[in-house]
């Protein structure tokens, strides 16, 4: 029998941390769930491309072969950008096979692919000189910082939540395998791609070459939206809506902003770094390359409703 086509809007999904969990098998079960969300939007028709962070899972990676390299001589050292494309493809293979089997489920004849993409960065970035990306799990400061001499990795604090290694997170350029997930998507195809951001890589007169960093799957995936004229980015987290005055008695919900609004707030400090904030520019980003496009920030739960326009924070460009 052919496979389906959505016949409605297509969306590009940025996945947050909680749809994964922590470990592979946390992350098995969570997917499940996740992946019943996402059908619930392609169900009605809906093209869907999947993104997904990989802070967590590269930094777990990383440190096993760290570990692993320097207990015994059997385990090569691996390359960071080796790590990221390992996280991209077995968070990509629990992810398009918990959608496909939740497609078959409900009869739905569609298929997905995976694709394990690449991200082109600028070498002059100045992220190369600061890091802030957090990677790996979360530590006390002690730790941390005994982990940081011990290592020579930089550690930060990361949103009243703990403290966790860092690593640079440049501007997102140009994603390789653009071409191919267009034409996926206009085949009919649930496309994850862009795992982690993509592994960051620089262009060179050789070709290209992976550079150790970890870029923001939000901003990635605005780039996405905008490049395949996606009339939605969706930010998936843990909030059904963006606040100000974020956890303090004060708090508010917000359920529209355009960007004149949106970067009022910023200015006020209303969004956490390293959290909140990489999603309002990413969702700015995005609706200033294709003013026509709206983007939604809620939660996982919220996804389909918000779709809807019943909730969830919309950012339009003006
Ligand atoms: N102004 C704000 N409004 C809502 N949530 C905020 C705000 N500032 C910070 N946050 C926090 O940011 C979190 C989302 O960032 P994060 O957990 O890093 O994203 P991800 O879901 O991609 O892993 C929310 O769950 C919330 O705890
Ligand atoms: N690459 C990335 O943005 O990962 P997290 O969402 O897990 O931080």
């Amino acid at each position: 029998m052919p496979y389906e086509k959505g016949n409605g809007k297509t969306v590009v999904i940025a996945l947050g941390g909680n749809a994964l969990g922590n470990t592979p098998q946390e992350q098995l079960e969570l997917v499940r769930n996740t992946a019943k969300h996402i059908v619930d939007m392609i169900e009605d028709g809906t093209n869907v491309v999947v993104s997904h962070g990989n802070g967590p899972q590269v930094g777990m990676i990383n440190n096993a072969f760290a570990y692993a390299a320097a207990n015994d001589d059997k385990t090569p050292d691996m390359p960071f950008p080796e790590a990221g494309a390992m996280s991209q493809g077995y968070i990509g293979y629990q992810l398009s096979q918990a959608i496909l089997n939740e497609l078959k489920r409900r009869d739905i004849m569609r298929s997905t692919a995976c694709i394990v993409t690449e991200t082109v960065v600028d070498e002059d970035d100045p992220a190369f000189q600061n890091p802030t990306k957090p990677v790996g799990a979360f530590m006390d400061e002690e730790t941390a910082k005994a982990k940081a001499a011990e290592m020579g990795i930089t550690v930060k604090e990361d949103a009243g939540r703990g403290w966790r290694e860092v690593v640079a997170s440049p501007i997102p350029k140009r994603i390789v395998e653009f071409d191919a997930v267009r034409d996926l998507v206009e085949d009919g195809y649930v496309v994850v791609s862009t795992g982690g951001g993509g592994v960051p890589v620089f262009e060179t007169g050789d070709g290209y070459v992976g550079t150790p960093a970890v870029i923001d799957k939000d901003r990635s995936s605005a780039l996405m939206a905008a490049e395949l004229g996606a009339d939605m980015l969706v930010i998936l987290t843990a909030v059904e809506k963006v606040c100000v005055n974020f956890n303090t008695p004060e708090q508010q919900t917000i359920d529209e902003m355009d960007v004149a609004q949106a970067e009022e707030y910023i200015k006020q400090g209303q969004f956490a770094p390293g959290s909140m904030l990489p999603k309002v520019e990413a969702c700015i980003e995005y609706v200033e390359a294709y003013p026509e496009g709206r983007a939604l920030i809620t939660s996982l739960e919220c996804a389909a409703a918000g779709l809807r326009g019943e909730t969830g924070t919309v950012i339009t460009a003006n």
